[in-house]
């Protein structure tokens, strides 16, 4: 496959070592400093995009790609206020968006538990959540989409608990999330329900970037011919 990729970064870089040794062909990789040059891809020399850029730039690039018949895969995370307009844009232009706040098999594995957790957990009022989530220093958005993500399975299957909050909260309704920056640490996520009597933990540890670089890869494999706003639940059988 002829694969653009809009950020080369960290996970661009990663994205890139495994899509060569699969065999795929780069066609270009698109920074902040060259990005007058993302006007020369369009549908007939691309076939698909793989967006991994920052909060403040993944809204036009996504636009870029929808509008220049390119279906594109984003992995950017901060920038989901205007994610509806992306979508509706994806639908009236027949296109292919598909969004991931994480692509790691494992985290997407970890949702699914998570996801029942909270629903077993919902007659226990004892017991309170909380989510933490550990980044490198490097991070700009706080919290980690992973960890909204996380936050969302519980207040879809939790009828106790209504909002995520950073803040120091009280409020047994709402689930704080608690971003911790340090060092290289490519994402750990941890949900802990506690009480006066124990805790109940599940945590992910990524050990690198490599689980979500492949995902991201598999996704474009598997989103050739494939038309409109997609997911990890589309994609996965879990
Ligand atoms: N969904 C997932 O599974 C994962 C998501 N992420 C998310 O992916 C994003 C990128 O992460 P990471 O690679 O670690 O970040 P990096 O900071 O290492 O890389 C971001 C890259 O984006 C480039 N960039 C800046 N502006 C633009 C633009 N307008 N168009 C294209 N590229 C641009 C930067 O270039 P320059 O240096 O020129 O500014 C930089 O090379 C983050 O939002 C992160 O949270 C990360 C890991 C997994
Ligand atoms: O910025 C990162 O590095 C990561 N970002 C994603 C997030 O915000 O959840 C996914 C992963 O945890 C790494």
């Amino acid at each position: 496959m002829k694969i653009l990729l809009l950020g080369y970064g960290k996970m661009g870089k990663a994205i890139e070592a495994i899509a060569v040794k699969k065999g795929h062909e780069i066609v270009g990789k698109i920074n902040n400093d060259n990005i007058a040059d993302l006007e020369d891809y369009n549908g007939s020399n691309t076939d698909v995009a793989i967006e991994f850029s920052q909060p403040g730039a993944a809204y036009d690039n996504l636009e870029y790609c929808l509008e220049n018949d390119i279906p594109v895969i984003c992995g950017t995370t901060g920038w989901l206020d205007n994610k509806p307009e992306i979508e509706r844009l994806c639908e009236s232009n027949k296109g292919t968006f598909f969004y991931a706040s994480n692509y790691s098999i494992g985290v997407n594995i970890f949702f699914k538990v998570n996801e029942y957790l909270a629903e077993l957990m919902e007659e226990y009022s004892e017991y309170n959540v909380g989510i933490e989530e550990i980044h490198h220093t490097e991070k700009k958005d706080i919290p980690s989409g992973t960890a909204i993500s996380i936050a969302e399975g519980i207040i879809a299957n939790n009828d106790k608990v209504k909002a995520w909050t950073l803040d120091e909260s009280e409020n047994e309704s709402e689930v704080k999330i608690n971003s911790i920056r340090k060092d290289k640490v490519p994402g750990t996520h941890t949900v802990t329900y506690k009480s006066a009597i124990d805790n109940i933990e599940i945590k992910h540890t990524a050990h690198s970037r490599e689980g979500f670089a492949l995902g991201a890869v598999l996704v474009a494999e598997w989103i050739k011919d494939k038309k409109g706003v997609l997911s990890m639940d589309d994609f996965l059988d879990i």
